[in-house]
């Protein structure tokens, strides 16, 4: 079994907004970015997955099996992560882990020691009186003290500060040394996946827009700044959200070789990062931003 998670054709629909036809797979060994803009569908999309809310359609493969009649077993496999507090406030750190460790089989209570040292957690401290990071980083000793194959995360790292976040992704990455373990991580921080992401996935309006190797992706786009007569005298077709202004023009474009061959040294070509691919491809079609 080489894919940890496969989904097909997964749909659900509320009043105002529907998941379409959702295709994702993410292979052992490898740490998947699931990106895109707020209300997306990211979120819902881990609900499913997580057998939280149920489908209209589709199909949610984990370990092989599917999510929905294997939910015990499946879980048991996953450790999840999300950024809503699912503590009892009321308890401290310790007695949490206690009503906590039961539910898995292969909970070990020496790798739960060893984060809670290495994160400095406070075991005798009541939840509500830890900060958001302490609570974030209680939440990743949880998910990672039951040998999870699978961590899903869902925005682990918002509203965290840039140095909890930076070691929170180190702690990710060094899991990833062990080939058999696979990550899924929700974030509109897109500078969080420079590092250590595999693979990206960009959700836009419930569609996925994109999945592939964060290099290919980046090998493959290119940013284009060019003035406002080369626009119109060259054929924008292969360009992404086009962003204009009164001197010129800058654009996403999905083939570099291209605007190479079309534009040679006349235009600025430069790498596009996570954030410029991402928000050039769910930007509103052509967009003006006027000067002064
Ligand atoms: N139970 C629900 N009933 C009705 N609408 C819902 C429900 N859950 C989510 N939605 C809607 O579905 C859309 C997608 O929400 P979702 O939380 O999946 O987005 P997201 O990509 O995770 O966003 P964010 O980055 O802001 O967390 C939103 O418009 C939201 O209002």
């Amino acid at each position: 079994m080489n894919n940890m998670m496969e989904i097909t054709n997964l749909s659900k629909s509320f009043k105002d907004f529907s998941l379409k036809g959702v295709n994702i797979t993410l292979e052992k060994g490898y740490i998947m970015g699931f990106i895109g803009p707020n209300g997306s569908g990211k979120s819902t999309t881990i609900k499913l997955i997580m057998n939280l809310i149920k489908k209209d359609s589709g199909e949610i493969k984990i370990f092989g099996i599917d999510n929905e009649s294997n939910n015990i077993s499946i879980k048991e496999r996953i450790g999840f992560v999300y950024n809503e507090n699912h503590f009892y406030e009321e308890l401290t750190v310790k007695e949490m882990k206690e009503v906590i460790s039961p539910f898995y089989c292969r909970w070990d209570e020496r790798i739960f020691n060893k984060y809670a040292k290495d994160f400095e957690l406070p075991i005798n401290k009541e939840i509500k009186h830890l900060s958001k990071g302490m609570k974030m980083k209680f939440s990743l000793a949880i998910a990672l003290s039951h040998h999870a194959e699978l961590l899903i995360m869902d925005e682990p790292t918002s509203g965290l500060d840039p140095l909890i976040r930076s070691e929170l992704l180190e702690i990710l990455q060094s899991l990833l040394q062990d080939e058999n373990k696979s990550i899924f991580f929700s974030t509109h921080i897109t500078s969080d996946l420079d590092k250590i992401a595999d693979f990206i996935t960009l959700i836009n309006n419930g569609e996925i827009i994109l999945s592939k190797t964060k290099d290919e992706l980046l090998e493959e786009h290119c940013i284009v700044k060019g003035s406002k007569k080369q626009l119109t005298t060259n054929d924008p077709l292969n360009f992404i959200g086009l962003k204009q202004n009164d001197f010129g023009f800058e654009a996403l474009c999905k083939d570099k070789k291209e605007v190479i061959k079309q534009y040679g040294n006349s235009v600025i070509i430069e790498k596009p990062t996570l954030e410029d691919i991402m928000v050039f491809y769910t930007r509103r079609s052509d967009h003006h931003v006027s000067s002064y």
